[in-house]
């Protein structure tokens, strides 16, 4: 474990493609998605180094309701890199009812397929649709004077990971987890206020462990007051819909862990609990002293 994180440091100050040529490179890629081309074009600039760079690019991998955007965005806070969930770049996209809200996605012979009827039952969005989300997102990040990223919900399918792998280098993929008994609790339970826009958890967990594994206890991630009244579920967050994202999950992101397993680049975290129990623990697995950044974030 410590050989894997000390390879994510050693790498991490020298690896990291300017974010604008990765963003250029996912829309180029978005557009060869678009004309179904078998291979993504190699990017002659790949290989570019910015010896200035000092700063991350992950992926956090995991089933849906593991918690992946409540640790990846724990951690862009702590490390000063933007937390970037194409999920909530898809969710945006439908709330503003932004220009690929309204493209056509599928055709399942003459039926056409929109944004919000994938996301609603659980299915992928195509990578065109993806990568134009994740690239306008970085381009706009850049502007801002972002750098690095930690990603979640990307790259969900061996295509999409070969895509990144073509525009950028990750130094390091988490792959959190949970038993799917509490994946399944965990997304029925989650509410989002609908005002700012916080996410919150009413599900009290206690699943005894399997095959020796301790037992998993959560307690609610309860709302303030103020936003008792203003809770809103997502519409993919049903049973049968959580099952379904599981099954894709299942079937399409889970060859994702085994394409970083064997680049060795997978840290496998088994989540011991809830957030007072986990963040501890996923701290000391990757290396990092809580309070060292935060006085030299004050510094
Ligand atoms: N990388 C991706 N590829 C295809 N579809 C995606 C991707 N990321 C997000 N989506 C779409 O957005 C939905 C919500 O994503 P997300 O919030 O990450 O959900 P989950 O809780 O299942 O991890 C997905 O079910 C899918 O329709």
């Amino acid at each position: 474990m410590a050989a894997m994180i000390r390879l994510f440091r050693s790498s991490s100050s020298s690896s990291s493609n300017s974010i604008s040529l990765i963003s250029r490179s996912l829309s180029t890629a978005a557009a060869s998605e678009t004309v179904k081309s078998q291979s993504y074009p190699h990017n002659p600039h790949s290989t570019s180094v910015d010896p200035k760079a000092k700063t991350v690019q992950w992926v956090f991998l995991g089933c849906p309701g593991v918690g992946k955007g409540t640790y990846a965005s724990r951690l862009s806070t702590l490390l000063g890199v933007p937390h970037i969930a194409t999920g909530d770049l898809v969710r945006d996209e439908l709330k503003s009812s932004g220009p690929l809200s309204k493209q056509e996605s599928i055709h399942k012979g003459s039926d056409k397929v929109w944004l919000a009827e994938i996301v609603n039952q659980g299915k992928l969005v195509s990578d065109e649709i993806i990568l134009n989300l994740l690239s306008k997102r970085l381009e706009s990040g850049e502007a801002k004077g972002e750098a690095g990223f930690i990603l979640d919900g990307f790259p969900r399918t061996v295509r999409q990971a070969e895509i990144l792998t073509e525009v950028t280098d990750i130094d390091l993929v988490v792959n959190l987890k949970l038993p799917e008994r509490v994946l399944v609790e965990k997304c029925l339970g989650r509410r989002i206020c609908s005002e700012c826009g916080k996410n919150f958890n009413v599900a009290s967990i206690d699943v005894a462990g399997e095959n020796g594994a301790p037992r998993i206890s959560m307690a609610p991630l309860n709302p303030p007051s103020q936003c008792v009244s203003k809770l809103i579920t997502r519409a993919d967050d049903t049973e049968a819909i959580v099952k379904e994202r599981l099954s894709i999950y299942w079937d399409k992101s889970q060859p994702v862990e085994d394409f970083y397993r064997s680049q060795g680049k997978l840290l496998e975290f088994d989540l011991p609990g809830g957030i007072p129990e986990s963040w501890p623990k996923l701290l000391e697995v990757l290396n990092l002293d809580e309070q060292e950044y935060k006085l030299s974030a004050a510094a």
